[in-house]
C-alpha cells in the first residue's frame, strides 16, 4: 500500500522534523531532489543538461525557497536559470541570495514572459501545501507564455492540496515532485500533476489518511486456484442484471466476473438466453428466486427502477451473502431506503455511485473533496462507497479510504460501470475484505481499460476482454 497524507498531518511531521534538523537543511534535501529530475528532464527533452534555459515561477512561500535553491544547484551544471519572482518583496531571502551567488538571473514580472518562451524547463514554484485556490491573475497570465516541459515543486500550483480538486486557473506539469510523502492532490489529480516522484527528506509518519493499492497488494489480493480448489470453493458469484430488453449490462456484468476469477458463475433475470449464448459456463435462470446457492450478488445494472427491480434488490439482500448494489440498484436505495431493511446487517454491501447516483444517495453532489464524500456515504449506508470519477474513491465505514489513480479517460464508455461490477462480485465470492474487494477490481478495471485502449477508444466489450490481461500483468510485476 502506498500511504497518502493530509497536508495538516504533513506539516506537523514537517515541525517535528524541523525542530531537529539545521536550519534550512529540509529544504536544502528537498531542493537537491528536484534539481536531480530538473536535469534529468532537460536531458529527456533536449538530450543535454549544460547550456540549457530553465526559468523558475516563485512565488512568496518556501515553495519558492525550494525553485531558487533547486536553481542555484543547477547552475552547478552550467544550466542558464533565471527567476521571475511574483512578490520580490516577499521572496525566500536565503534561496534569492544562493541562487544569485550561483550566477542565476532575477527577471521582473514585465520581462517573464520572454523568459518563459525562451525556456527549456518551467519550474513551478509558485505555492505549495500552504495554500488554497486558483492561481492569481498575475501567475495564471504566465502560464500562457509555456511551451517547455513543465516540472512542479510539490504540487502544481493552484490545485487543492488536499482534494485535488481545480476550480480556476492552475499548473498543468508533466512531472511534479513531491517532499516526504504523497498528499492526496498526487493521487486525486494525475492529469494536473503528471508523472509524480517522491523525495525523501526523512519525514517520519505514521497510519496514512489515503491509501493507493500497489501492483503487489493487488496481486496478492486476487484469488488464485489452489491444489484442493474446485468451482464451488472459489465463490461462486450471482448476477441479477439486464433485462430482455435491455441485455447488455448482464452479459457485461457476468462476463466480468466470468473472466475475474475461476469460481462459478450463476445468473438470474430476463436475460437468461442472450448470457448463456455469450457466455455457456454460465448458469442461468428467469429469476433470482430459483438461482441456487451463491456466496456474493452483483445486483443492479439494468434491471430498472421499478417494483420487480425493487424485489429482486431486497431479495438478495435477505441471502446473508455480500451485495455489490450497482446502477439501478443505488437509486432504488436511494428512493426506497427501506428495502436495506431486508439486509443482515452483518454482511457486506458494497455501493458503486457516480457522481449522479451518489447524489441521489446522498442528497448533495460529491463536491470538491470526494474522499469525505465517499466516507460519508460509507458511514451513512454501513456499506463500502465506490465512488465513480476519473479517480476512483473507495471507502469502508469504519474510514479507510483508497483511491484509484488511473492511466488515462478511456474508461469513461458505455457499460464499462457493468464491467467493474462483475469483478468486484467475483471478489466478494472469494470472500476478500469488502473495500479491499472495491479498491482491487478498480485497480483491475482501470489497468484493462488502458490496456484494451492503448491509445485509442475502446468500448465495455474491449475492456471486458482485456480483463485477463490486466489480471496478467498485475501477477507478473508482482512475481
Ligand atoms: N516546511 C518544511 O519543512 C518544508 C517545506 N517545503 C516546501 O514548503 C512548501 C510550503 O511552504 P509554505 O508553508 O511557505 O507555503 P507555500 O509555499 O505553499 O506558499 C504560501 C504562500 O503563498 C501565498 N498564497 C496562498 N495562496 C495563494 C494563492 N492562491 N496564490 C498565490 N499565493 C498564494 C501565501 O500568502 C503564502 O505566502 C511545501 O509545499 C514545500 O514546497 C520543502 O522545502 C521541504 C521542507
Ligand atoms: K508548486
Amino acid at each position: 500500500m502506498q500511504g497518502i497524507w493530509t497536508t495538516e498531518r504533513i506539516r506537523a511531521a514537517e515541525d517535528r522534523l524541523l525542530a531537529v534538523t539545521p536550519d534550512g537543511e529540509l529544504m536544502r534535501r528537498a531542493a537537491f531532489g528536484l534539481a536531480v529530475h530538473a536535469a534529468e528532464m532537460l536531458a529527456a527533452h533536449t538530450g543535454s543538461v549544460s547550456g540549457r534555459r530553465v526559468t523558475l515561477l516563485v512565488g512568496s512561500g518556501n515553495n519558492g525557497g525550494d525553485a531558487l535553491w533547486a536553481g542555484a544547484f543547477l547552475r552547478r551544471r552550467n544550466v542558464a536559470v533565471s527567476a521571475i519572482l511574483l512578490k520580490p518583496e516577499r521572496a525566500h531571502g536565503p534561496g534569492l541570495a544562493a541562487l544569485k551567488r550561483s550566477g542565476g538571473k532575477v527577471v521582473s514580472l514585465e520581462d517573464g514572459p520572454q523568459w518563459i518562451r525562451r525556456a527549456d524547463l518551467v519550474v513551478d514554484g509558485i505555492v505549495g501545501i500552504s495554500a488554497r485556490g486558483p492561481l492569481r491573475p498575475d501567475a495564471a497570465a504566465l502560464l500562457e507564455h509555456v511551451s517547455s516541459p513543465v516540472l512542479a515543486v510539490d504540487l502544481p500550483s493552484g490545485v487543492d492540496p488536499d482534494t485535488g480538486a481545480v476550480d480556476g486557473p492552475a499548473v498543468v506539469a508533466d512531472r511534479t515532485v513531491t517532499f516526504g510523502a504523497l498528499k492526496p492532490v498526487h493521487a486525486l489529480a494525475p492529469a494536473s500533476c503528471g508523472e509524480v516522484s517522491l523525495v525523501d527528506i526523512g519525514l517520519r509518519l505514521s497510519e496514512p489518511d489515503l491509501q493507493r493499492l500497489d501492483t503487489a497488494d493487488v496481486a496478492a489480493a486476487w484469488p488464485v486456484p489452489g491444489p484442493d480448489d474446485d468451482k464451488y470453493s472459489q465463490g461462486v458469484v450471482g448476477i441479477a442484471a439486464g433485462s430482455a430488453t435491455y441485455p447488455g449490462a448482464a452479459v457485461l456484468a457476468a462476463g466480468a466476473a466470468v473472466r475475474a476469477t475461476s469460481g462459478l458463475v450463476r445468473y438470474a433475470g430476463h436475460a437468461a438466453d442472450v448470457v448463456r449464448g455469450q457466455w455457456p459456463e454460465i448458469i442461468a435462470t428467469g429469476s433470482v428466486t430459483d438461482a441456487g446457492r451463491v456466496q456474493a450478488w452483483v445486483v443492479g445494472p439494468g434491471i430498472g427502477t421499478g417494483n420487480e427491480g425493487r424485489d429482486v434488490l431486497r431479495f438478495v439482500l435477505g441471502r446473508g451473502v455480500p451485495v455489490c448494489a450497482d446502477a439501478d440498484a443505488t437509486t432504488i436505495i436511494a428512493r426506497s431506503p427501506d428495502v436495506l431493511d431486508a439486509r443482515d446487517p452483518d454482511t457486506p454491501l458494497v455501493l458503486t455511485p457516480h457522481a449522479g447516483e451518489f447524489e441521489r444517495l446522498m442528497g448533495e453532489p460529491p463536491g470538491a473533496d470526494r474522499v469525505a464524500a465517499a466516507r460519508s456515504a460509507a458511514r451513512k449506508y454501513d456499506a463500502v462507497v465506490l465512488l465513480k470519477g476519473h479517480c476512483t474513491v473507495v471507502a469502508a465505514p469504519d474510514g479507510r479510504a483508497l483511491v484509484n489513480t488511473p492511466r488515462g479517460s478511456w474508461l469513461a464508455t458505455a457499460g464499462s460501470g457493468d464491467v467493474l461490477s462483475g469483478l468486484v462480485g467475483a471478489l466478494l465470492a472469494s470472500g476478500l475484505d469488502p473495500w479491499l474487494a472495491a479498491g482491487a477490481a478498480a485497480h483491475v478495471h482501470s489497468l484493462a481499460g488502458s490496456l484494451a485502449a492503448d491509445g485509442a477508444p475502446t468500448s465495455a466489450s474491449g475492456i471486458l476482454a482485456a480483463v485477463p490481461d490486466a489480471i496478467r500483468s498485475v501477477r507478473r510485476i508482482a512475481s
